[in-house]
């Protein structure tokens, strides 16, 4: 029996004046997934985030939420259908504690007024949402800090804490654009352990990462584009030896870092 996608992208291109971006990109990605999406510098991946989260509409191609057709949907839209992402860059609000990040998370979703929340004019939704913001806190190990400004979290923490914002809308498919970017080794190794366990939550998560050594222990299947294209799809153990794919990315360093993930 053949289950519904979470995630269905068909023949997806879009092109920047001249430059094609992303050229008849399909996809599928099923519930409960790891899907990692790699690739070169400019290979397409955070505009084809961007499509699939509704900053951008492609010229053609259609995307599915569980089955149901929601290309170029604005990208509340699709927060209130299940969807969250998180961004390549920090963005979160430095001068703000990191409890307050996750339920200025929330509070988007529910679209109220943020700023009364978080002057404390919400009464029992401000207490239901900070015990929210706790629990979420203590998922990605930070439940000790959350009356810290984030701005003074280390850089490891504070990409942390831009993952727990993006769960703070509970939802059911969570996009993560580079979540170890810039990261050390041991703080990469606390985003894999923050990132199984959404996973097995029961939230399927698709990733956009350079780190190899990551993506291939912690992705259930792989997705490389190559100039807008896509070059190959599979599993880890697959996509590290497979020849275009260590041709165009992994090349000679990647496919070593790879083959030690
Ligand atoms: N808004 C835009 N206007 C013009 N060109 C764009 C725009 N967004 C992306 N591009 C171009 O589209 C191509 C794909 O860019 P994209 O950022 O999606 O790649 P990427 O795979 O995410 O790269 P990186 O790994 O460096 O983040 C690049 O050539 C980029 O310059």
């Amino acid at each position: 029996m053949s289950t519904v996608p979470i995630l269905e992208l068909d023949g997806i291109s879009i092109a920047f004046g001249g430059l094609k971006a992303l050229s008849n990109v399909c996809f599928r990605v099923e519930k409960g997934e790891i899907f990692s999406v790699i690739g070169p510098n400019g290979a397409g991946k955070t505009t084809l985030f961007n499509i699939v989260s509704g900053v951008y509409r492609p010229q053609s191609g259609s995307v599915k939420l569980a089955g149901t057709t929601v290309t170029g949907e604005p990208p509340n839209r699709l927060a209130a259908r299940g969807l969250s992402r998180s961004f390549q860059n920090l963005q979160i609000f430095a001068r703000m504690s990191a409890a307050e990040n996750v339920m200025v998370g929330r509070h988007l979703k529910e679209s109220r007024n943020v700023a009364a929340h978080l002057l404390g004019l919400g009464g029992r939704d401000n207490r239901a949402s900070r015990a929210r913001a706790m629990e979420l806190l203590a998922l990605i190990g930070l439940e000790g800090e959350a009356d810290t400004p984030a701005g003074a979290l280390p850089y490891g923490a504070a990409k942390r804490l831009e993952i727990a914002r993006a769960l703070a809308t509970e939802p059911s498919l969570l996009l993560l654009d580079e979540p170890a970017a810039g990261c050390n080794p041991v703080e990469t190794g606390e985003i894999e352990e923050v990132i199984r366990r959404i996973a097995a939550m029961g939230v399927t998560v698709v990733l956009v990462e350079h780190d190899m050594k990551l993506v291939m222990r912690i992705s259930d299947r792989i997705h490389v584009l190559n100039y807008g294209e896509t070059l190959a799809e599979g599993r880890p153990q697959d996509i590290r030896t497979h020849p275009k794919v260590v041709e165009a990315y992994l090349g000679r360093h990647g496919a070593r870092e790879a083959a030690h993930a």
